[in-house]
């Protein structure tokens, strides 16, 4: 009998980024079949496809916030899952070919998230380089292997030195060494996995048309059920200009009494609600419950209101 073909995943690659150790930290990716794109979409694609089972792709960042094109693509298209978070330390280094020294560089090629979180040291130490983005920051230490180059220097993982036989010319670059990178895996939409007492829900909602308090009303279904928002951002729809939909985290999980409240109240309430799913937080710090907010007091109070329609 043929034995079960192993989990396919797709990754922000080439080899060597933040995005794999990431993947990596997941148990399965051990026995599983890895795939480095060279860019979220391909990655996120690649399991709307069917091509892989699910995609690790990084989202926010504690010092330069989210990954918009994360946001975007989960927001829009082919809807998609999030069923997993996880953060690994984010350490930079600075490499180059052997033989390179740090007065020889004039470009320094990186990941947009990794160049503001070194541009400080960048300012300080290699005051006359260019800043160059790449799509990762392991594509940036992969290209100084190629005859046609176009930079001297990658901000990389410290494993990129590995991967690509490059000299390490500094480590702990980074301005702020307590930053952390949240990441995602993404699937097909399914039955979310089941509450763990410590999880997140991600939503976007999408407003009915332009009003004062539009926002407040969101905040309001969330508020009222004794839901806790722990990230919310506003983006454009990119249907007009001044057309934007909110990217919202909150603590619970769609099984809780609140969080299904909070969303059916954001069902009648806005044009559109897209559920991102509900998955275990990497921290495991789970919601303080307000009083009259518990599934208990929920059910109760639903229980109430059916004797009353029964007149019992
Ligand atoms: O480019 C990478 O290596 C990534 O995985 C994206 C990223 C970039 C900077 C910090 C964390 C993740």
């Amino acid at each position: 009998m043929p034995g079960v073909p192993p989990a396919r995943y797709a990754y922000l690659g080439p080899e060597g980024t933040f995005t794999e150790q990431a993947l990596r930290t997941l148990p399965a990716a051990a026995k599983a079949d890895l795939q480095p794109c060279s860019t979220v979409t391909l990655a996120l694609d690649a399991v709307r496809g069917g091509e892989a089972d699910g995609a690790v792709v990084p989202i926010e960042n504690s010092v330069e916030g989210s990954v918009p094109v994360t946001l975007d693509e989960l927001a829009t298209g082919e809807p998609l899952m999030i069923t997993r978070e996880m953060t690994v330390p984010i350490a930079f280094s600075l490499l180059a070919r052997p033989g390179t020294s740090a007065d020889d560089v004039r470009r320094v090629a990186t990941h947009p998230h990794a160049a503001a979180q070194t541009r400080r040291w960048v300012a300080l130490h290699l005051p006359r380089a260019e800043v160059v983005h790449t799509s990762s920051t392991a594509q940036a230490a992969f290209m100084l292997t190629r005859e046609d180059r176009e930079w001297d220097a990658a901000i990389s993982a410290p494993v990129a030195a590995e991967h690509y036989r490059l000299a390490t010319l500094a480590t702990g670059i980074a301005d702020n060494p307590d930053a952390l990178t949240r990441f995602v895996l993404v699937s097909r939409p399914g039955p979310p996995p089941p509450p763990t007492g410590a999880d997140k829900t991600s939503l976007v909602a999408f407003m009915r048309e332009d009003h004062p308090g539009a926002l407040m009303e969101i905040l309001e279904q969330l508020a009222m059920r004794g839901v806790n928002m722990t990230r919310i951002e506003s983006r454009p729809t990119g249907a007009a200009l001044g057309n934007y939909c909110f990217s919202v985290d909150c603590e619970g999980h769609v099984d809780d009494a609140r969080v299904g409240e909070a969303l059916m109240g954001l069902r009648r309430v806005c044009a559109d609600v897209r559920f991102l799913g509900s998955y275990e937080r990497h921290d495991g710090i789970a919601p303080t419950i307000r009083p009259g907010t518990s599934d208990r007091e929920f059910l109760d109070a639903a229980a109430w209101l059916a004797r009353l329609r029964h007149g019992s």
